[in-house]
């Protein structure tokens, strides 16, 4: 936490598997931060949030961290973030943090939209509301760098993509293939996504 916390420009942090028993965010800690999820921190007693902290957080989420802690009063307002519904809004000034900055080729970059939520959760987006995002953010790369890197890259979806969900979001136009987690330890589950995406769907 003293370095994440000091990361200007985080916008989510999702925290797992770890052996922490305390985790302290000081009162300048996490800027930006808007989403928050802590993860399977089986050993976790304390959570201490110093006042002014995290002051933009909009969504938390605290699964499977099976000792009881106390969430600090602040916090117990904020709504799980799996119910927040601004994905555009996130993938927006995700890409305005992180592309802002110079790209030395766009030939080399993939652009990943992986919604927090659906992080090895089993839980995925539905194939339109990942269309929506992907041509948003394809309309944004047109728009700020060119529409000739726009209509080239590689737009690519991931969270809980497995072989059952896998044909139908990559049925949708924008969608130009996955980035999976769980599935990928699957051989064959992770040959029937692969296949899922049977043409190059962005110009050569
Ligand atoms: O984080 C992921 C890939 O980087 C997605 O993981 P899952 O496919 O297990 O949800």
């Amino acid at each position: 936490m003293p370095t994440l916390e000091k990361l200007p420009n985080l916008m989510i942090l999702h925290l797992k598997y770890h052996n922490w028993t305390k985790l302290t965010c000081t009162a300048e800690g996490f800027p930006l931060l808007e989403v928050l999820v802590l993860d399977m921190l089986y050993c976790l007693k304390e959570l201490e949030v110093e006042e002014g902290a995290m002051p933009m957080l909009k969504g938390l989420q605290i699964k499977e961290c099976c000792n009881q802690f106390t969430v600090p009063e602040r916090l117990r307002s904020i709504p799980d973030s799996n119910n927040l519904n601004w994905e555009w809004d996130w993938a927006e000034q995700q890409m305005s943090v992180s592309i802002t900055h110079a790209v030395p080729s766009w030939d080399d970059v993939v652009v990943a939209y992986e919604p927090v939520w659906a992080i090895g959760t089993g839980k995925v987006t539905t194939p339109q509301q990942a269309q929506e995002v992907h041509v948003a953010v394809r309309d944004w790369l047109k728009k700020n760098v060119s529409p000739e890197v726009a209509s080239k890259t590689h737009i690519i979806y991931g969270g809980s993509v497995n072989g059952s969900n896998c044909a139908e979001l990559a049925k949708k136009e924008d969608i130009d293939g996955f980035l999976v987690g769980g599935a990928s330890l699957r051989g064959p589950e992770f040959a029937t996504i692969v296949n899922s995406v049977t043409s190059k769907k962005v110009a050569a």
